[in-house]
């Protein structure tokens, strides 16, 4: 698992560190330029000769740059450090002279910068506040435009929110970034998490304390979280899935759902909707019509003015208020939404989605300002409704009880595609109901299973057919052979 770091529990974690005479800056750079040695190796076959440049801030950000360009200035390579402010860390700059290196102002080296092999962006890490300005800013809008070499950056790309992921001002897009001590939550979180590129953390032995700010699984968590059965599990000991989604002018939705749910591996689906013969045609499994379940599925393919099925869903409803099942409310369903629920309860919104919910809550916000804002605006429709909430888009993000955040990137961009929404939402109704009791138990466990649930459909989506597009009925087809695969490596 990634765990994520504010700025503020990063300094405090420094401070014993670096008063204890740690020296921590010294690690950082040394990690650094090892790792942009070896991507110039990768790339040119040596470090000698290589160009770089690298942007040098104000702060403790461009003495790191300053440092590693040091050690790679003493490799061979011939570095070029940009100043955009009269201020530089003075043992930084130091360091880099006497290794052979060269400090020039920002518009005299941009044009080197834009070709040489690797750019550093020191300009500003943790310390960043507001967005870049003046001349950091116009050299970053400058190479913006375009470098013919790989962009690493120091800590943080400069200039993002560093504990919110805003982008409040020009941002140089990394290739890499090489963070230090902690990954911090800015670069997990959209919009900035899309200018962070390959991340890695250097460990600096930090003792973090408090709890992490935001968490990404890996392979092994949703391993560890899966519902394999056991040897004597029969199908109603595995779960049963209540799925209300489709109709006539729907069916798609309700086929995606039911097959998704099926193929991850439920013990049984139940169908309640207009196309149960189309469904079944489908997916022979599928059993139609009610009967006793752990979880629901509510709403893909499902319009609010669709009677018969909003009289199923405000019914089921009803269970899982007084039973405590587990539900997954997504499209049409959200606006059948109880006033209140419990976290049990999992919203699979995208952006537009969740404007809307929200507005009909008192908020006003629209679809921009929530791809702009997405945390906050998940965290307001959890702290509105009590439900768990899975913001969809390029980026996943959940917020369940307890504070608990998630951040998922593992989906292609192929998976913008109509339909990959259902898949989502019976993959992750197979998970609640396989782990209902669990759920019952500690309703906080939702929003783990819905951060496992879009990194396997992410992982399925890239199974399906790696690097190129994919139809929604693929993703689902991959989901046995991608969970196979991640319970297999755990
Ligand atoms: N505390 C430490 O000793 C360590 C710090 N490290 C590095 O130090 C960085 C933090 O250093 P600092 O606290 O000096 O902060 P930064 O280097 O991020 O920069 C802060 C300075 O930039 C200026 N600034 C802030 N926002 C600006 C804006 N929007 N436009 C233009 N200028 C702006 C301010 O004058 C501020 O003093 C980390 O990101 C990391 O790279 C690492 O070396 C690890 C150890
Ligand atoms: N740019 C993107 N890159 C990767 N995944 C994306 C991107 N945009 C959307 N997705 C994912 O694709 C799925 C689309 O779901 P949704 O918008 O509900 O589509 P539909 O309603 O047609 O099924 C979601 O899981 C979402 O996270
Ligand atoms: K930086």
């Amino acid at each position: 698992m990634l765990l994520s770091w504010t700025s503020s529990q990063v300094r405090a974690a420094e401070e014993p560190l670096l008063a204890a005479g740690v020296p921590l800056m010294d690690r950082a750079a040394f990690a650094l330029a090892t790792q942009v040695a070896a991507l110039l190796r990768e790339r040119l076959g040596r470090v000698g000769g290589a160009h770089v440049a690298i942007l040098v801030g104000p702060g403790n950000n461009g003495g790191d740059a300053l440092f590693a360009g040091a050690h790679l200035a003493r490799r061979g390579a011939a570095v070029r450090a940009l100043t955009v402010d009269e201020r530089v860390h003075g043992a930084g700059a130091a360091a880099l002279r006497a290794a052979g290196g060269r400090l020039v102002a920002a518009d005299e080296g941009a044009a080197w910068a834009a070709d040489a092999d690797v750019v550093l962006d020191g300009l500003l890490g943790i310390g960043a506040t507001g967005g870049l300005r003046g001349v950091a800013a116009d050299l970053v809008e400058r190479l913006s435009v375009g470098v013919r070499g790989l962009v690493v950056a120091v800590d943080t790309p400069s200039g993002i929110g560093v504990d919110d992921g805003a982008l409040p001002g020009p941002v140089l897009a990394a290739d890499r970034t090489v963070t230090f001590g902690a990954a911090k939550p800015g670069l997990l979180l959209p919009p900035a998490s899309a200018t962070v590129g390959q991340l890695s953390v250097v460990d600096l032995g930090l003792d973090l304390a408090g709890a992490p700010a935001i968490a990404r699984l890996d392979d092994a968590d949703v391993a560890g979280l899966w519902p394999v059965p056991p040897a004597d599990a029969h199908k109603y000991t595995r779960g049963v899935l209540g799925v209300v989604a489709g109709a006539r002018r729907y069916p798609g939705a309700a086929v995606l759902s039911t097959t998704a749910a099926v193929l991850a591996g439920v013990g049984m689906v139940r169908y309640l909707g207009d196309v149960g013969d189309l469904v079944v045609a489908r997916r022979p499994e599928v059993v139609i019509g009610v009967g006793r379940v752990q979880a629901w599925v509510f709403g893909p393919g499902v319009s609010p003015d669709d009677a018969s099925q909003r009289r199923r869903i405000e019914h089921a409803f009803e269970g899982v208020r007084e039973r405590g099942e587990a539900a997954v409310c997504d499209a049409g369903a959200l606006e059948l939404l109880p006033a209140h629920v419990g976290p049990h309860v999992v919203l699979t919104p995208h952006a537009g989605e969740l404007a809307r919910l929200l507005t009909t809550r008192g908020e006003h916000v629209d679809r921009a300002g929530v791809e702009a804002e997405p945390l906050r605006w998940a965290r307001r429709a959890h702290e509105l409704t009590g439900a768990t909430v899975l913001l969809k888009g390029p980026v996943t993000l959940v917020v369940g009880a307890q504070s608990a955040v998630y951040s998922q990137a593992e989906a292609p961009s192929w998976l913008a595609t109509a339909g990959a929404g259902d898949v989502l939402a019976g993959l992750l109704g197979a998970l609640l109901a396989g782990r209902a009791d669990d759920i019952h138990e500690d309703p906080s466990l939702a929003a783990a299973l819905a951060a496992a649930a879009a990194l396997v459909h992410g992982r399925a989506a890239h199974r399906a057919n790696p690097g190129g597009p994919v139809a929604a009925r693929a993703v689902a087809v991959a989901l046995p052979e991608t969970i196979a695969a991640l319970l297999a490596d755990a």
